[in-house]
């Protein structure tokens, strides 16, 4: 049977660790010969580089390792890049989430002018690694999970139509397990869904489970009351202000119960809301750099100390063993149903065909193929032409430098308040990502 070369590439990433734990549990469907980490920061790497590595002797010492700033020696001999970067890291993810807020704003990171601040930054960085991928393994695929997904999506549909991408996001997975748990079956791979949206602003329009039978009254009726908090988030750790916007699924589930909704849907429907609960001074952000950050780095620096994983308190990323299914579809041409994010070509038949969608596709050896939506209501098309515009401005003032597209842009998310308002949030945001974004005339 044949191993796999993968290269991580945001090695230094607070996932890596997860993900490699994930990849070791399954190693008897997705077997690998080789696991290399790249990335553009090397001392960040290393800390994570060096735990990683301790693990693998441990767990796995037949796989070879390597961790380099090397593109070349990264990309070389390899089938799939799985792609977590993030330009700028948490000190930019700060600003994005800041610098709206100084505005009555929301500030966050893949949506509003936070996530178009993100995904001006992103788009150099994914372009980049898509080349290197190219030019020293040009067989391999590019498994995407770097954020701002959409408009990442959209800068390859765009600028790289012919690479071997797959851009893939795990909060409908995430939901999904939720949705699972709230009907009482073991997991959402027991469910058949329908979803369609963008990324990051989507709704389900079918769930049913293995003999047909429709789940979407019992999910409803949960997601009425308690949104998204499942009886099992008791005693597991959640972070608050992911509780929060569980449980605020509750509110954008009743702006149309004919569907059930992506949690991030929050932001455009009741940004209001949002901005009159956050602390402008501590965003997610900070959350994250004093949570999850400090919990990684610590934890691979105790490894190194001892060099050991004994007492470890990292542990694997269950949920994103949708990334094993997406390279296993890919390798043995498994057909799985899964969502992606893919060109709307007439798969949702009243919009936009060039659009960028993440819909359920049938995923083989010669990538996804998308299943048919038909049409969609006309609240969901109305909102989703609106935000589709955003996302393709913003890669048109990417590749343009168009200064000019930018502000069109912030000024058409459904987030800002008016042209004013974008102008001087776009103002602020050009300053902060001068080392960043390519000049804007
Ligand atoms: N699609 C999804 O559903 C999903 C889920 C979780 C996280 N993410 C994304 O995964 C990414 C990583 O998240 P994180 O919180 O662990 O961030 P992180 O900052 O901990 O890690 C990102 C790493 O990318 C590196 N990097 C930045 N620019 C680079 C470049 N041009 N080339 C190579 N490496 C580069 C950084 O040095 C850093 O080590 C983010 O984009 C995040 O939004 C996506
Ligand atoms: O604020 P962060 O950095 O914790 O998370 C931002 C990411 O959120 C989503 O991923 C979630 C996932 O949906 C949730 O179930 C849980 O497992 O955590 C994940 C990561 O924290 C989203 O899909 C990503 O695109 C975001 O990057
Ligand atoms: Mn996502």
């Amino acid at each position: 049977m044949k191993k796999f070369s993968v290269v991580i590439a945001g090695g230094g990433s607070t996932f890596t660790p997860g993900i490699v734990l994930m990849l070791l549990d399954n190693l008897d469907k997705f077997p690998i010969r080789q696991i290399k980490f790249y990335d553009n920061d090397k001392k960040r790497q290393e800390i994570i580089a060096k735990a990683c590595e301790i693990i693998l002797k441990e767990q796995a010492p037949e796989i070879e390792f390597l961790a380099t700033v090397d593109p070349k020696e990264a990309f070389t001999d390899v089938d799939f890049v799985m792609a977590h970067i993030r330009v700028g890291k948490y000190a930019m993810r700060e600003l994005d989430e800041k610098i709206p807020l100084r505005y009555n704003v929301l500030g966050q990171e893949t949506c509003g002018p936070g996530g178009i601040a993100y995904g001006m930054r992103s788009i150099g960085g994914i372009l980049e690694i898509i080349d290197y991928m190219e030019k020293y393994s040009p067989d391999a695929w590019m498994l995407n999970y770097s954020n701002p997904a959409a408009i990442v999506a959209e800068a390859t549909r765009k600028l790289r139509p012919d690479s071997k991408i797959l851009n893939i996001c795990d909060m409908p997975v995430g939901i999904e397990e939720r949705m699972a748990q709230i009907v009482g079956l073991e997991s959402r791979k027991e469910m058949n869904v329908t979803y369609y949206g963008l990324n990051h602003f989507g709704w389900w329009s079918s769930i049913t489970d293995k003999a047909g039978n429709d789940l979407m009254p019992q999910i409803k009726e949960h997601v009425a009351k308690y949104g998204y908090v499942a009886a099992t988030d008791e005693g597991q750790h959640v972070d608050q202000s992911w509780n929060d916007t569980f449980h605020k699924a509750k509110d954008v589930y009743a702006v149309d119960p004919t569907t059930l909704p992506n949690t991030y849907l929050k932001y455009y429907l009741f940004p209001d809301y949002v901005v009159e609960h956050s602390n402008k001074e501590y965003t997610r952000a900070n959350e994250v750099m004093d949570g999850r950050e400090k919990f990684v780095f610590g934890e691979a620096e105790k490894i190194i100390k001892q060099q050991s994983t004994k007492g470890s308190k990292l542990h694997i990323d269950e949920h994103a063993s949708y990334i094993v299914d997406l390279a296993r579809a890919i390798a043995y041409n498994t057909h799985e149903r899964m969502l992606l994010i893919v060109e709307n070509k007439g798969a949702i038949e009243n919009f936009e065909p060039t659009a960028m969608v993440e819909i359920p596709c049938i995923v083989g050896s010669n990538g996804p193929e998308p299943l048919s939506i038909g049409k969609i209501p006309r609240f969901q098309k109305g909102l989703m032409e609106q935000q589709v515009a955003v996302e393709k401005l913003v890669v048109e003032a990417w590749a343009e430098g168009s200064y000019q597209k930018l502000w069109q842009a912030i000024t058409l998310s459904k987030t800002v308040p008016s042209a004013k308002v974008a102008k001087d949030i776009l103002d602020d945001l050009i300053e902060a990502n001068k080392d960043y974004w390519p000049e804007l005339n």
